[in-house]
């Protein structure tokens, strides 16, 4: 593994697929002309509405998304993480919500599908029933071995209250790993970086959360913040809550001092 610029990028996607598209190039764009080799795109980047808006064209997202994905990896020649789009499962007119990394040649690295729904009522007066339209996912999320960027985990979004899904990851060998998300406005601010501070310390891992924000559709309103924390729990970078990139520095270096100084995962008893 060697030091790197990761990026996570911050957007407010709506329900149009090509502007969503537009938005998501000109932050990869962006974040690639700072130097950055991983980028992460957040939950929903490339389609956020009603749930029965996405449905109806799920088959176009989940197609025009995956040539997207393998469009951006070979023009910047990065990897690159698409942090949820639907892909519809045959027969059951439900969707998986899909994360995907792909590497700089287009080539697929990983692919997950989220097994924690959203199925909340939001005391905001929110209700979200993710589990109308998405088939959960059945297997936990795979880590991807890289010589380069270290060992890369997948999450999203509402999986970050289920800390045994991280466990699984750090006994998988992560180094990094990404948590794409769609927070609501209302638990954002309570929750969303206690959560991922608490992820990264307790695994001793890099975290990169990129993030939806402001009004996406109706009275949908994301918190923002899309962020890269240390495996210490530093916040290494923030994106506030306009559309933007947060970006740093993934150090091996960093990730085998902290293991060092807090060498928890060794002392693990259960
Ligand atoms: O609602 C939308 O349009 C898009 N949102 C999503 O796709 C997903 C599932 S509904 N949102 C979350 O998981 C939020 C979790 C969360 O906010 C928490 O855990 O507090």
């Amino acid at each position: 593994m060697k030091s790197y610029l990761a990026a996570a990028i911050q957007m407010t996607s709506v329900p149009e697929l090509q502007k969503n598209l537009a938005q998501a190039e000109e932050f990869i764009d962006l974040a690639v002309r700072q130097g950055a080799e991983l980028v992460g795109l957040p939950e929903n980047f490339s389609f956020m509405g009603e749930e029965k808006d996405k449905l109806a064209q799920a088959d176009a997202i989940a197609q025009e998304t995956e040539t997207f994905l393998i469009k951006m990896a070979q023009r910047y020649q990065i990897t690159i993480l698409g942090g949820g789009f639907p892909v519809p499962v045959d027969g059951t007119g439900k969707v998986y919500n899909t994360a995907l990394l792909i590497d700089f040649n287009g080539q697929e690295l990983a692919r997950y599908h989220k097994v924690h729904l959203f199925d909340v009522n939001v005391p905001d007066g929110n209700t979200y029933q993710e589990s109308s339209t998405v088939m959960a996912g059945k297997l936990l999320p795979p880590v991807h071995f890289s010589e380069k960027l270290g060992n890369v985990g997948l999450s999203i979004c509402y999986d970050v209250r289920f800390p045994e899904l991280y466990r699984h990851l750090a006994d998988k060998g992560a180094d990094v790993v990404f948590v794409p998300a769609a927070f609501t406005a209302f638990t954002g601010k309570d929750h969303w970086q206690v959560l991922l501070q608490a992820r990264a310390i307790e695994n001793t891992y890099y975290v990169i959360a990129p993030a939806q924000t402001g009004t996406n559709y109706a009275r949908r309103q994301t918190h923002g913040h899309a962020m890269i924390i240390d495996p210490w729990g530093a916040i290494l970078a923030d994106a506030g809550d306009k559309p933007g990139v947060a970006i740093a520095e993934i150090k091996p270096t960093r990730l085998e001092q902290v293991r060092r100084q807090m060498p928890s995962l060794q002392h693990r008893v259960f």
